[in-house]
Parts: structure tokens; C-alpha cells; sequence
């Protein structure tokens, strides 16, 4: 059996990804070895076999010995070990989640459901290098992918609505902190039923601005009952880092654009959107405005993106089945991709709105990872 490194396991994305291995069964493929920053030669968690002891994740002969290293311990620690790992002439199987080396010549960007055929050419032609997608691009893909594999997308818009997790574990306990702190600035007012709704609302809004430095520490404002409009860094041309990758990484995951095909079958499609934050807790939700190549009958496009993969669930666009089946509430925790209020815009027949909601910790995160692993274990 392949030794298989894994180094992150037990952060959020760490962990979701050891639930769905277990779910899997994928340990019963591998020799785990199970790797820490924090604490070397503590206990291993149960999935472990010969290997009890955590190895330190910093010691680069131990790494070494695996075939195939798993990271979900972010973009600081592969930006430390990875090189490290390269020079001293590891020729193992990479797979990570962290968006470092993502847009690297020698890394494929994995989602198989999607592009099955450009990480098989890459191993094809010996890339040992793959990385998970940015969350909201791998969702979005998931959902959509029909359309741009039957060439069917001229340009797309993508108005996000991201969830807390995004930011990490600390993010999605503040927002909680600040709904309560909120809550229990009016909790007398509601408990009421004749009390003014003006007040309650000043009160909210008083307790927004007064909120101390520790409850908003990680999002820097309020993001309980408000929203932020922009995510990661601001790249100084007026568009943020997180909408930047949903142009680059989208065509990348197709394998489109330049460097990567030749002819117009391979132009670069473009993509690019407005990214905000929002009060949800691990689910992100787009909206999105598509312009079409040609003008596609709606039952056809329907059946185009409902029958891309078995995780995509199309979503009648009527209100009830909308509130009910296309919300974070609905899809946490779970691998359903819905897509829902697909309508031909008022610009045309060629414009169409859809909206997605994917969980962002398995399919934005995780589930990728664990796919590849399979691969290259199935290779
Ligand atoms: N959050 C997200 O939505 C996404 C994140 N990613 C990528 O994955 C990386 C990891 O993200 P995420 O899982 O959110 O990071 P976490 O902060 O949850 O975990 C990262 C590491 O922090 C250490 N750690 C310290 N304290 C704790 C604690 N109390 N509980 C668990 N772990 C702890 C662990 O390392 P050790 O065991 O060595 O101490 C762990 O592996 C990101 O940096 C990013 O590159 C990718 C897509 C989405
Ligand atoms: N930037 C994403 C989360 C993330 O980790 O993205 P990336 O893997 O591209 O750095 C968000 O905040 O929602």
C-alpha cells in the first residue's frame, strides 16, 4: 500500500476531509502517516495503522518517505516545505488545498467531475503537482459545468455571497459572537410583543458600532446582520484577489486560455464578478449572469446543467422550490450542487441568470482532494 503523508488533518478543512475519507473507505487504499506542526510524537488519531505517532510536518526526510503528500495546512506552510521537499529531489504525488502554487505551470488545478481529462494529461505527461480550486470557482463549476463543456458560454458574472468558513474557523465563531452580542442587546425589547420595531432596529445598529476590537478581530467590522463587500486582497486595479480567480482559475480548471490550447475552441472565457461576504456559515451561494454563444432553448440548457454530474440537482425556478432547496441552510454538510433560477434575461435570449449554492468546505475544499487521491491511486 502507498504511503500517503497527510499534513493539516485536523484543522476545519483537515478534518471534513478525514470524515469523507472514513465515509469513503479510502484509509483501507493507504498506509496513512499522520503529520503535525504542533505537536511531534503526540498520539495519531484513530485511522492510523503502523504509524501511531505524529512525524513533524517540518521534518522533510520523513516527508519524504511518503509517495504522495495531502496539505490542508495552508499556503504558509507550503510556501516553507514545498521547495524544501522539490530540492531535496521528492518526486511524489502533491495534492493541496492551499492556493500557492495553483497558478504554477507545473500544478494542475483538480475537479474531476469537471476536468477529469486535463488532470489525466497531466499525469500523462508526469505534473505531480495538484491543487484544490478556489472554493467559489469549484462550486460554481460543479454546478455549471454543462454549459461550458458544450461550449455554450461567451462571458459570465459572478455575484457571490459567501459564507464565514471562507476565512477559517476563528471567522465563522465571530459572526456567531457578534449575532449574540446583537441578541442580547435587544432580547427585553423583543421579548415585548409591544415594544417599537425602530427601536430594536437603533438598538441593533448601535450595538453593530459598538462591538469591541475582540468581536470583530477577524473580519475587522461587523459581519452579523451586515455584509462586506470584498474578499482577500485588494490587487490595486479596483478588483479583489478572490474575483481575480474566478477569471484565471476558471479557465485553468477548463483547461482554456493562454498556455494551455491552441485555436479558439481554447480562448480564454471571461469571467469576473463582485465577491461579498455575508452572514452565512460554510456555504457559498452566486448569482449569475451567463451570455450564451447562441440562443439555447431553456428545456435543453435545463437539461444540459441537470445532467452534468450526479451531484448537480436542477431547482425548478419557483418560489417555493427556491426558498426550500437553493439556500446554505438546505445544502450544508451535504455534496449537492443545486442550481436554480434559470430564466432567459430581459437583454435577450442569449442572457441567462442562474444562482448555485455549494457547500464550501466538502466540494470547495476537500472533496476535490480526496477524488485525486483516488486517481493516483487508481492509476
Ligand atoms: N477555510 C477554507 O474555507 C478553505 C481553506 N483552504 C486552505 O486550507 C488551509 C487550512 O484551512 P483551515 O482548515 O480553515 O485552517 P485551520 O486553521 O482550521 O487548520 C490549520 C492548522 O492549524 C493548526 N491548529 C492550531 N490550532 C488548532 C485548533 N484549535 N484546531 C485545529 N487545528 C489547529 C493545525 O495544525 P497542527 O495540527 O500542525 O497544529 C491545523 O492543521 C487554508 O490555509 C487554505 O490554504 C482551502 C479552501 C477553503
Ligand atoms: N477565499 C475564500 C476561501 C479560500 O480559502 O480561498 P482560496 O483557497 O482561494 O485561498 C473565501 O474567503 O471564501
Amino acid at each position: 500500500m502507498k504511503l500517503v503523508g497527510l499534513v493539516g488533518w485536523r484543522g476545519m478543512v483537515g478534518s471534513v476531509l478525514m470524515k469523507r475519507m472514513q465515509d469513503e473507505g479510502d484509509f483501507d487504499h493507504i498506509e496513512p502517516v499522520f503529520f503535525t506542526t504542533s505537536n511531534p510524537g503526540g498520539d495519531a488519531p484513530k485511522m492510523a495503522k503502523n504509524e501511531t505517532k505524529l512525524k513533524s510536518a517540518l521534518d522533510v526526510a520523513e516527508l519524504s518517505k511518503c509517495e504522495i503528500i495531502i496539505s490542508c495546512q495552508g499556503g504558509d506552510y507550503t510556501t516553507e516545505v514545498y521547495p524544501q521537499l522539490r530540492a531535496a529531489g521528492w518526486n511524489g504525488y502533491w495534492i493541496d488545498a492551499a492556493s500557492t502554487l495553483r497558478m504554477k505551470d507545473d500544478a494542475v488545478i483538480v475537479l474531476d467531475p469537471v476536468n477529469l481529462d486535463v488532470i489525466k494529461n497531466a499525469m500523462g505527461r508526469g505534473v505531480k503537482n495538484f491543487v484544490g480550486g478556489n472554493c467559489t470557482v469549484s462550486c460554481m463549476l460543479m454546478g455549471l459545468g454543462g454549459l461550458f463543456k458544450n461550449d455554450l458560454v461567451e462571458w459570465m458574472t459572478s455575484m457571490t455571497y459567501q459564507a464565514a468558513s471562507g476565512g477559517g474557523a476563528q471567522h465563522m465563531r465571530e459572526l456567531l459572537t457578534q449575532f449574540g452580542t446583537i441578541n442580547s442587546s435587544v432580547k427585553h425589547l423583543l421579548d415585548d410583543p409591544a415594544s417599537a420595531i425602530l427601536e430594536i432596529d437603533r438598538t441593533v445598529l448601535a450595538t453593530q458600532h459598538g462591538l469591541s476590537a475582540d468581536e470583530t478581530k477577524q473580519f475587522g467590522v461587523p459581519l452579523g446582520g451586515n455584509l462586506i463587500p470584498w474578499i482577500d486582497k485588494d490587487l490595486g486595479n479596483g478588483q479583489s484577489k478572490e474575483e481575480w480567480k474566478a477569471g484565471v482559475e476558471t479557465n485553468k480548471i477548463l483547461g482554456r486560455g493562454e498556455g494551455f490550447g491552441k485555436g479558439d475552441a481554447n480562448k480564454a472565457i471571461p469571467v469576473d464578478g463582485l465577491c461579498v461576504r455575508i452572514g452565512a456559515m460554510r456555504c457559498h451561494s452566486q448569482a449569475l449572469t451567463i451570455k450564451l454563444k447562441k440562443d439555447v432553448p431553456l428545456d435543453e440548457i435545463n437539461d444540459i446543467i441537470a445532467s452534468d454530474n450526479e451531484w448537480v440537482k436542477f431547482v425548478p425556478n419557483t418560489r417555493e422550490a427556491s426558498i426550500v432547496d437553493l439556500t446554505p441552510a438546505a445544502v450544508t454538510g451535504t455534496l449537492r450542487i443545486p442550481v436554480g433560477r434559470v430564466r432567459k434575461m430581459s437583454m435577450g435570449p442569449d442572457y441567462l441568470s442562474a444562482f448555485t449554492v455549494g457547500d464550501q468546505l466538502l466540494w470547495g475544499a476537500a472533496e476535490p482532494l480526496r477524488r485525486m487521491l483516488r486517481i493516483v491511486l487508481d492509476k
